[in-house]
């Protein structure tokens, strides 16, 4: 049985849940349940705080997990990321009230608060600057007008948060981060059945980012109705009863669907369809 760490609250948890789900894995009927075994498609879930599910990865004892690329950072953990899951983007940035800081540059001598200390100890010695670091669990973005530090990092998606609490960005982001499947650096990595997980969530990447597209055109509107819509490997062509006349089919990006529609539609494309993809293997 494949064991795999999944995320049992916080901003990763239900994105992660969904997309198991999605991918065809039973997912738990309640938030108490830490465990399940899915029988039928050979995997046990494990459900576990985002922050420890590096620990576990890195020491072998479950094969794969789902965090934030910013949490196995700030882990330590012995593990690498293997896919890019698109869920939880978000940066990672200092902030302050304006007109303290405009960077690390002036951080000798403050002190920073996050929940992120790996990462912000880190880049702090990669920058050369001497600060101390406060440790906070959460909505570090009060500690500023608490008096607690004079500077925090922290995760950013929209900005709300900072910008209610008055603060600014400074400095360029520390990174970038989103959802990621994670496993023990030096681990096999053709194990089939970790295969086999990865090209179920990256078949839902795909169903969820693509349509299918069917149209009719005329066969001298072909070549430049196909390079319209190329396609995964290349198009499917069947001819139409009424002749000169040709059936197209292929995928496209969905957030592309409507502007090719147009197109094709200016090119003299008639019937154009576009239809969900429900599941998908590449
Ligand atoms: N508002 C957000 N938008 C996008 N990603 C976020 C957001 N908040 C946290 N994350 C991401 O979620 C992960 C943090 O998981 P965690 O469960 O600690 O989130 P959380 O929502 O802060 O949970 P909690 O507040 O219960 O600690 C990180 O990868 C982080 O980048
Ligand atoms: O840029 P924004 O869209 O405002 O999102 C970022 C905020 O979201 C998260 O907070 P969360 O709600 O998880 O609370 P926490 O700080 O207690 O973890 C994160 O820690 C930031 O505070
Ligand atoms: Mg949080």
């Amino acid at each position: 049985m494949l064991r795999i760490a999944v995320p049992n609250k916080g901003a990763l948890s239900g994105s992660a849940m969904a997309m198991l789900h999605e991918a065809g894995y039973q997912q738990r009927k309640e938030s108490k349940e830490l465990v399940l075994v899915d029988p039928e498609n050979e995997v046990e879930f494990f459900y576990l705080r985002p922050r420890d599910i590096a620990i576990y990865v890195s020491s072998g004892k479950l094969d794969i997990g789902i965090t934030g690329r910013d949490l196995l950072l700030d882990s330590g953990a012995d593990a690498e990321e293997i896919l890019q899951l698109g869920f939880a983007r978000s940066t990672f940035r200092y902030a302050t009230k304006p007109g303290t800081a405009t960077g690390p540059q002036d951080f000798d001598g403050m002190t920073i608060a996050t929940s992120y200390e790996g990462i912000v100890d880190a880049h702090l010695k990669e920058s050369g600057v001497k600060a101390s670091i406060v440790h906070l669990d959460g909505a570090v973005e009060t500690a500023i007008e608490l008096g607690v530090a004079q500077i925090i990092a922290d995760v950013v998606e929209t900005g709300t948060s900072m910008r209610n609490a008055g603060l600014v960005v400074i400095g360029d982001p520390i990174m970038t981060s989103e959802a990621v499947v994670i496993r023990r650096n030096g681990a096999p990595a053709d194990d089939p059945k970790v295969q086999q997980f990865l090209r179920r969530l990256q078949g839902v990447l795909v169903a969820r980012s693509y349509v299918m597209m069917d149209y009719d055109c005329r066969v001298e509107h072909l070549e430049r109705a196909v390079a319209l819509t190329p396609g995964l490997e290349s198009p499917t062509i069947s001819p139409l009863h009424h002749e000169g006349w040709v059936a197209v089919r292929s995928m496209v990006a969905a957030k592309e669907a409507q502007r090719i529609m147009d197109d094709l539609y200016e090119l003299g494309a008639r019937a154009i369809l576009t239809t969900a993809i429900h599941a998908c293997r590449l």
